[in-house]
């Protein structure tokens, strides 16, 4: 039987210029400014798509590597995607917003009361992708940064802080009863709540020390009612996390039925160990759709991307010196990259995804960048170029597999939403993988449907 399958859409490049460099910044839209996120997010509502997953880092990076960040946006500006939701939820409906949070740049108290202010404000379709990047981490303090790990367990530390002050309202602490009405139009006897219900919550932590209860109202549905988590992180120890705290894991991985299964495995062995029910961490693969309109144009593609010029390489390398806050611009493209280049900061699946499975001690870099230039095909999942009947196939696929669904994955325009869904949709919804319906309950709800 055909699985239905949930559509994420991720906003890559933050709340920021994304897109600088191509032509649809030709349409004027303004980064800054609503307009283009607004619109962007209706069609998404409108296609189906329950969630959209807003990219962030607060911080520009070390600073010997801003200029490689700015010099082309692929690492900033960035502004503060928390504050861009509320215009997202008052021009949608049912699609829940996801912003990007770093626990090493919100305070748990600070944390948990605007993002319950987020949670009402959307009737419930509010959540936060939590990230553990510890590049930020002196602009919050002179403290050294965390290791890989470490920052892990404070995220834990931090959600688990967040969640005892979200459920610092006992059972019958809101009463909100306005009273009787008496002889003459007084109102008497009202009480809106009971402060004798109302936990105080002391948390003295490794990394945090705070005290409640949360000046904010509990959530209708408790723990239901709360803010979903999204998570992204893809070692060891980020696929733990998300077994025992998440709602959706973000997965990059390649797709094939082995690594699919692998990746879902470790994420339910995590669930199970924490009692949780499997069902309910849904699993999201990326996928950067290329859509064409033919296999031909696409087999052109193809061929075109596997020779790339200097020109392309050096691009590639600026981006990658971006997100790896390392200056590859720097190195010979003919020699392999020096031992210890990367610091302990640098996530792993960044360095996995230049690297892949080449031996990072004898490739020179004009290989590792010509594979990231390489196109391949979608129909036989050596790359993201296809037609939509194709990438419909794979959707298909993955979640015969048992998978929950897919996050495509790029920047957030009108044009790019169309181009990527325009195609894809009905023929999703002919097969009966796409939602033709919404629940009712806000995104945990619409997440836990199928
Ligand atoms: C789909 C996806 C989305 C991500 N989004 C962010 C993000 O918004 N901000 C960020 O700092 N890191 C983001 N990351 C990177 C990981 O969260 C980061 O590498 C993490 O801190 C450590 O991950 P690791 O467990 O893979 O080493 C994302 C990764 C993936 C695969």
């Amino acid at each position: 039987m055909t699985r239905q399958q949930h559509l994420g859409w991720f906003l890559a490049r933050g709340f920021g210029p994304h897109g600088w460099g191509h032509d649809y910044l030709d349409w004027n839209y303004d980064w800054t400014r609503p307009d283009l996120y607004v619109e962007s997010a209706r069609a998404l509502e409108q296609a189906g798509v329950d969630l959209l997953i807003i990219e962030d880092a607060p911080s520009l990076g070390s600073p010997e590597t801003i200029d490689l960040r700015v010099r082309q946006a692929f690492g900033g500006p960035k502004h503060d995607p928390l504050l861009l939701a509320p215009y997202l939820f008052a021009a949608t409906q049912h699609l829940g917003i996801v912003p990007t949070v770093n626990p090493a740049a919100v305070l748990p108290y600070t944390g948990a009361r605007q993002l319950a202010t987020l949670q009402h404000l959307s009737g419930g379709r509010f959540g936060l992708n939590l990230v553990t990047d510890t590049g930020s981490a002196r602009h919050f303090s002179d403290a050294p940064p965390l290791g890989h790990d470490a920052a892990y367990d404070r995220a834990e530390e931090w959600l688990d802080g967040v969640r005892s002050l979200w459920r610092s309202w006992d059972d019958g602490a809101l009463i909100a009863d306005p009273g009787a009405v008496g002889p003459g139009g007084t109102r008497t006897g009202g009480r809106y709540a009971d402060g004798g219900l109302l936990r105080p919550v002391r948390h003295r932590g490794e990394h945090f020390a705070f005290d409640g209860p949360l000046n904010a109202l509990p959530f209708a549905d408790g723990a239901d009612g709360e803010p979903v988590i999204v998570s992204p992180g893809g070692s060891g120890r980020g696929l733990a996390f998300a077994g025992a705290n998440s709602d959706v894991q973000l997965a990059l991985t390649p797709l094939t039925e082995r690594s699919v299964r692998d990746y879902r495995a470790k994420v339910h062995a995590a669930a199970r160990a924490s009692g949780r029910a499997l069902e309910h961490v849904k699993v999201l693969f990326a996928i950067k759709p290329v859509l064409v309109s033919s296999p031909q144009e696409a087999d052109r593609l193809v061929a075109a991307s596997a020779n790339p010029d200097d020109g392309t390489l050096w691009r590639i390398a600026e981006q990658q010196s971006s997100d790896l806050e390392t200056d590859l611009t720097a190195l010979d493209l003919d020699k392999p990259l020096p031992t210890g280049l990367f610091g302990d900061h640098v996530s792993h699946g960044s360095i996995k995804r230049l690297v892949g499975e080449h031996d990072l001690a004898t490739t020179p870099l004009r290989v590792l960048l010509g594979g990231l230039a390489r196109l391949g095909r979608i129909a036989d999942r050596t790359g993201w170029v296809g037609t939509a009947g194709e990438f419909a196939d794979l959707i298909e696929e993955l979640g015969e597999w048992g998978n929950d669904g897919v996050l495509l994955w790029g920047d957030l325009h009108p044009v790019t939403v169309h181009r990527t869904l325009d195609e894809l949709v009905p023929i999703l919804r002919r097969r009966g993988i796409l939602r033709t319906e919404w629940a009712d309950g806000g995104l945990r709800a619409n997440l836990r449907a199928f």
